[in-house]
């Protein structure tokens, strides 16, 4: 599931992985059950989430770091839709090279694209 950032914000337009910041007490795996609930209304464990990768930059302009961690999950409850007005869409790896992407999402999904091929 790929999800396209609002125009207004960094990356307007491009498409990522969906999720968000974690925020504090929480842990990167409660972050992402919540992030999910809030942006596509679908319920997911965190115990059903499985680390796939992670990526980071550190070439911000305000000097700060942004690491990426990428899990899988292929059960929920409910059917994912667009909660913050974004488009959302199921694409399968073998398309990602249509979308454009930041660049951390970027290398998670060439990542994936290897996975898949190995
Ligand atoms: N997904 C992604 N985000 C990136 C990359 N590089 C980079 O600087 N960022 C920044 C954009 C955002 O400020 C932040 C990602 O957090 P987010 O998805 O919660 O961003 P957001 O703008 O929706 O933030 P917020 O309104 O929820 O606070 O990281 C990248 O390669 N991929």
């Amino acid at each position: 599931m790929m999800q396209r950032r609002p125009l207004s914000k960094e990356h307007g337009g491009l498409w990522e992985f969906p999720g968000g910041k974690v925020e504090p007490g929480e842990t990167p795996r409660t972050a992402l059950v919540r992030e999910i609930a809030e942006e596509l209304g679908i319920r997911i464990q965190a115990k059903d989430l499985r680390a796939f990768a992670f990526g980071d930059s550190d070439d911000r302009e305000d000097g700060g770091t942004i690491v990426v961690m990428l899990y899988s999950c292929d059960q929920w409850e409910g059917e994912p839709r667009s909660l913050e007005g974004g488009q959302i869409a199921w694409v399968p790896a073998s398309r990602f090279r249509d979308l454009d992407m930041p660049p951390i999402d970027a290398e998670l999904s060439r990542r994936l694209i290897q996975c898949e091929a190995a």
